[in-house]
């Protein structure tokens, strides 16, 4: 909607800012617009019909287009973490005063409603540059901002953006200072999360692990050096036909699909990892240890059942596609394999077993024993 049509936005003064003016810029695509409003105080913009959103912020979304309008604000650090913090919001805080608060100097950038730039921390030499640069030494007043940055290098690594020097600095300075630990468990997740479905989510692991965060955020990962290069490699050897949305979760297993089950349970716990992923993490890492075995020597009738058995195979058939499928990035002879056992397998059915008079402990050895039977002669 044009400002200047737009009567709910009549005689206010509001700036397009953040990511929408940085995307724009870069040729990426932008799906949704942030406003900031200079001069306005919350009752202005509740009588306007603007609902106020913000818990800890005056934030409110427009009542036709719904996107966010902020009020322009001041942030000072008062204490740890994320809830030490002291907003000032009030007509008198100017967009430069707002600007200033944030994160990357391509993140502070503004533009009128004429389309020109306001730019006070040299953004757009800094996109040009693809450099990702903190705009003051306030960057350290929240931690979070040491995953942004290494979220958003996982975004546009691609493009040639890397670290300024000087930010990579203030980051291992952040993390000596202990502050991420502050971090709830919740926001490392969401920011891990959103990296891990970025087109170059190794780096975000890598960036964090020059700066030392990885090793206190998520130490069961840096472990094993070697082991973890290998993994980052991996985010990119998803099975084939996963569905879009599954894509962070595919990333996620294979991330940690080479730990061991403490490990991997550790880790899930301290991120408070969604069942979804840790069940996943889990199936795929059985199913490497079945590939790394048959590396050695075929499996047998009761190796592929166990795994079967372990990835609950007969209950949920529609986790063995793509498990096969994983196994076939690496040893397609033994995909075709599994995927044949588990086609035989699949076919005994506990069904017939009961009509031919098989009950109780006698019916789930004779299940077994037939379901080995098959994929014996499956491989
Ligand atoms: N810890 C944070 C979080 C946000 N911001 C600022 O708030 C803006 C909006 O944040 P957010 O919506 O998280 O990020 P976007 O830049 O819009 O990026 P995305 O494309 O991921 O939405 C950012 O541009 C940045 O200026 C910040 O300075 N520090």
């Amino acid at each position: 909607m044009a400002e200047g049509r737009d009567p709910h936005l009549h005689g206010l003064e509001v700036y397009r800012v953040g990511g929408a003016v940085r995307d724009a810029r870069l040729g990426w695509p932008v799906y949704d617009n942030d406003w900031v409003v200079v001069g306005a105080t919350p009752e202005a913009m509740t009588r306007r019909g603007f609902k106020p959103v913000g818990r800890d912020f005056p934030v409110f979304l427009h009542p036709e287009t719904h996107e966010e309008y902020a009020l322009a604000r001041t942030e000072r650090k008062s204490g740890h973490g994320y809830t030490g913090f002291t907003v000032h919001a009030s007509p008198a805080v100017t967009l430069e005063e707002d600007l200033a608060r944030r994160d990357l100097t391509i993140n502070a950038m503004a533009e009128t409603p004429e389309g020109e730039l306001v730019d006070p921390h040299g953004g757009l030499a800094d996109l040009e540059a693809r450099r990702l640069r903190h705009v003051s030494p306030a960057f350290v007043e929240d931690p979070l901002r040491v995953l942004r940055t290494a979220r958003f290098l996982a975004r546009y690594a691609g493009l040639g953006f890397v670290i300024a020097d000087e930010t990579r600095a203030l980051m291992a300075e952040l993390v000596d200072s202990g502050e991420l630990t502050h971090l709830v468990a919740e926001r490392v997740w969401t920011e891990t999360e959103k990296a891990l479905g970025e087109p170059w989510p190794e780096v975000y692991f890598q960036a964090l692990d020059e700066c030392g965060a990885l090793a206190q955020l998520l130490p069961e990962l840096v472990a094993d050096r070697e082991a973890l290069d290998e993994a980052l490699g991996r985010l990119h050897r998803l099975p084939e036909d996963i569905e879009a949305e599954q894509e962070i979760r595919w990333r996620w297993a294979r991330l940690v699909e080479h730990l061991g089950e403490s490990a991997r349970t550790a880790l899930a716990e301290r991120l408070r990892l969604p069942r979804a992923h840790a069940d996943l993490a889990r199936q795929a890492a059985l199913t490497r240890q079945l590939r790394l075995e048959a590396g050695c020597e075929t499996p047998d009738g009761a190796r592929v059942l166990a795994w079967l058995d372990g990835i609950d195979a007969w209950r949920r058939s529609e986790r063995v596609a793509p498990l096969v499928s994983l196994v076939s990035l690496d040893d397609p002879g033994l995909a075709v394999g599994l995927a044949l056992a588990w086609r035989l397998a699949a076919q005994i059915l506990p069904r017939v077993l009961v009509e031919e008079g098989f009950k109780g402990r006698a019916l789930g050895e004779e299940l077994a024993r037939r379901r080995r039977e098959a994929i014996d002669a499956a491989l």
